[in-house]
């Protein structure tokens, strides 16, 4: 007999976040001490017990280090250490500006251009790149004569000149993680976009970002210093490093000291921060990829009359556009699921059912669209829903539970905090009623120890415990249907059932409806009420699922049947297959596009079209012969005709 119960958790993995995995490098600890102690320095200036930085003496000109100037003098007599630390305060300061305004900029742009695609993606690429094809000292310098006195909206403006390789590189890390199943599942959840680029998409690239930050921070410096050297920014005697620089190369054939002092803060400086960019880098190197695809355009619905179904698709056709071509993979597919229904997708790898549920659910990959057809939830046309009420189909009337649970939950954000997260967005809570809340659908989903989950990362879980986890996320906004694809799949074949348990007591505590996408028919019988059985795009057979086991009236129903593994079947042998392939779509060419694998075929069956008939009272079949099959099956039929 099948029981649920709760999962004994693995021992806990010690949690280490970038942070502390960039902390156990020696070379950033070396470098983000550096800095501390310059930038820390340099504010601490005014209250360090040193002289002040315009202080002359001209007796001590040129002076080498002394416990009164532990640095030396300058041509003036001035302390050097005292000129390094108040001239490092404008340096770091203005870099702080370029690195606010690049960022500020960059960002949100990048992201935009990344995720939103289509005119968005074209018009900022455009004005990245040409942003990138400025002369950017140039440009400064102009911009100078032109805000003369106004250092800092000179150095805003060399912001925003350097903030075209920011846009060109979030750009780039986005769309490598926009089609990703988590940012789906975040899409399902009824995320906006918004919520998703700054919550989603943001917390992904934040190791390529502060790389480019420290970059930035570093030429900021380098330009500051570079500007001052040649007379823009803060004037004499006013202290910065490429004023010191400046009077440094004056005195050059007297003393090099001066220039020594002020070059190694300089290097060390921007040293600093390059290697702490690199590190950075490596600490939080993405081992995930994505796959840039064309964004995803939908055409206008055909109404679908409403009903008392829940969901009514209604001859769906969807489209790919690959390899320079759009081919059709679903067919004029038409099927209803009632309220609290468990409806079975049946059929082999490529025949178009995760297409069908995607379609559903408005999460069609970039390359899909919807060319003809409708799709209607209760009174809402599916297809037609843009915006907010498209968001609130997507969280609460829909969820998806996708096959590879660990890539549909969010990397970066702890299972805990991500369920508050979609709780917030589905109820008006405070935070804590929230978190009370994530525990309480951690429990739900039959998690014992659902504190300790819920401090978890996902690379935490095992994948049992992660689809409990993506099942937890997909009820937290009570949808009226949720949406299975193959839940079962990727996971051990002695933790699946224990997944089947937990949706089917889910099911029946909720009344929500199940749609199931499986090959397997194993789980459609142990979940669903009713089947649907897909072809090469189109609906070969539906029925009550008590009927089709025992009395399929199509052939690749019950081709599929035969193949499914018996309880006396010999292990050691291969399961039995159906012979030949799913043609590729766009390849059908007869009117029945199983008759070239089908045992019973006969010239008629390719040359006109084949409708769904009715057998039985609640039982269709796309098959000429469905009358005779209903009657008597595949075997009987084939042994008469021998
Ligand atoms: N993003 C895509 N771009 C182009 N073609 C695609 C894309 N996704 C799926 N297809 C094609 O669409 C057809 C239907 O795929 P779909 O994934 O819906 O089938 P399926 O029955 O769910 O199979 P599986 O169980 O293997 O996912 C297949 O021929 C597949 O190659």
């Amino acid at each position: 007999m099948m029981t649920t119960r709760s999962l004994a958790l693995p021992r806990p993995k010690p949690v280490r976040g970038p942070f502390s995995r960039l902390m156990r490098r020696p070379l950033a600890v070396a470098a983000a001490s550096v800095l501390f102690v310059v930038i820390g320095a340099c504010l601490m200036a005014p209250f360090l017990p040193i002289p002040g930085p315009n202080e002359i003496n001209l007796v001590r000109s040129l002076a080498g280090p002394s416990p009164e100037h532990l640095l030396g003098t300058d041509q003036l007599g001035r302390d050097l250490l005292s000129r390094l630390l108040f001239g490092g305060i404008p340096s770091f300061g203005y870099a702080g500006i370029v690195l606010f305004v690049s960022l500020a900029l960059g960002i949100p742009l990048g992201i935009c251009a990344g995720y939103l695609g289509g005119w968005w993606d074209r018009a900022i690429a455009t004005i990245a790149d040409i942003g990138l094809a400025m002369p950017v000292l140039i440009m400064t310098i102009v911009i100078l004569s032109v805000f003369d006195g106004l250092f800092w909206v000179a150095m805003a403006l060399l912001g925003v000149l350097m903030c075209p390789p920011v846009i060109r590189n979030v750009r780039g890390a986005v769309i490598a993680v926009r089609h990703e199943n988590f940012v789906d599942a975040a899409r399902v959840a009824g995320l906006s976009p918004v919520r998703i680029m700054a919550t989603h998409i943001l917390a992904r690239i934040v190791g390529p970002l502060l790389v480019q930050a420290t970059l930035i921070a570093a030429l900021g410096i380098s330009f500051t210093v570079g500007l001052a050297f040649l007379g823009f920014g803060p004037q004499p005697p006013d202290p910065t490093w490429g004023g010191m620089i400046q009077d440094a190369v004056l005195v050059l054939s007297r003393s090099q000291w001066p220039m020594f002092v002020a070059g190694v803060v300089l290097a060390i400086s921007v040293l600093a921060l390059t290697v702490l960019g690199d590190t950075v880098r490596e600490a939080t190197v993405d081992p995930w990829t994505g796959v840039s695809r064309r964004r995803r355009k939908t055409e206008p619905s055909l109404p679908v009359e409403p009903g008392s179904a829940l969901v009514a698709v209604r001859d769906l056709k969807v489209e790919y556009s690959a390899g320079g071509r759009d081919v059709l993979v679903v067919d004029g597919v038409s099927f209803d699921i009632g309220p609290g229904e468990a409806v079975g997708l049946v059929g082999e790898s490529g025949c178009g059912k995760s297409t069908v549920a995607r379609a559903i659910a408005r999460i069609l990959p970039a390359a899909g669209r919807t060319v003809g057809g409708g799709v209607r939830f209760r009174d809402q046309a599916v297809l037609d829903l843009e915006g907010k009420p498209l968001q609130s189909y997507r969280g609460g009337s829909v969820a998806y539970v996708f096959q590879d649970p660990m890539g549909t939950l969010e990397p970066s954000m702890r299972v805990g905090d991500l369920l508050a997260h979609i709780v917030r967005l589905n109820h008006r809570v405070s935070r804590a009623e929230a978190k009370a809340r994530a525990l309480e659908l951690l429990r739900r989903v039959q998690i014992a120890d659902a504190e300790v989950v819920g401090r978890r990362y996902p690379h935490e879980l095992s994948g049992g415990l992660a689809q409990r986890v993506a099942i937890a996320r997909a009820i937290a906004g009570e949808p009226a249907l949720l949406i299975a694809d193959e839940p079962t799949t990727a996971l051990d074949a002695s933790i699946r059932l224990g997944i089947l348990d937990l949706l089917r007591s889910l099911q029946r505590e909720t009344g929500m409806a199940l749609l199931i996408v499986s090959h397997d028919w194993d789980v459609v019988d142990y979940l669903c009420d009713r089947a649907i059985v897909m072809y090469a795009g189109q609906i070969t057979e539906s029925g009550r699922l008590e009927d089709l086991l025992v009395n399929s009236a199509h052939p690749y129903t019950h081709a599929l049947l035969e193949c499914r593994p018996k309880a006396d079947s010999d292990r050691s042998k291969p399961l039995p297959s159906i012979a030949g392939q799913v043609a590729a779509p766009g390849s059908h060419r007869a009117a029945c596009r199983f008759s070239d694998r089908c045992p019973i075929a006969k010239p008629v069956c390719t040359q006109s079209h084949i409708p769904l008939v009715q057998v039985g009272v609640d039982q269709q079949s796309r098959c000429l012969f469905a009358e005779e099959l209903y009657v008597a099956p595949v075997s009987v039929v084939l042994t008469e005709r021998i």
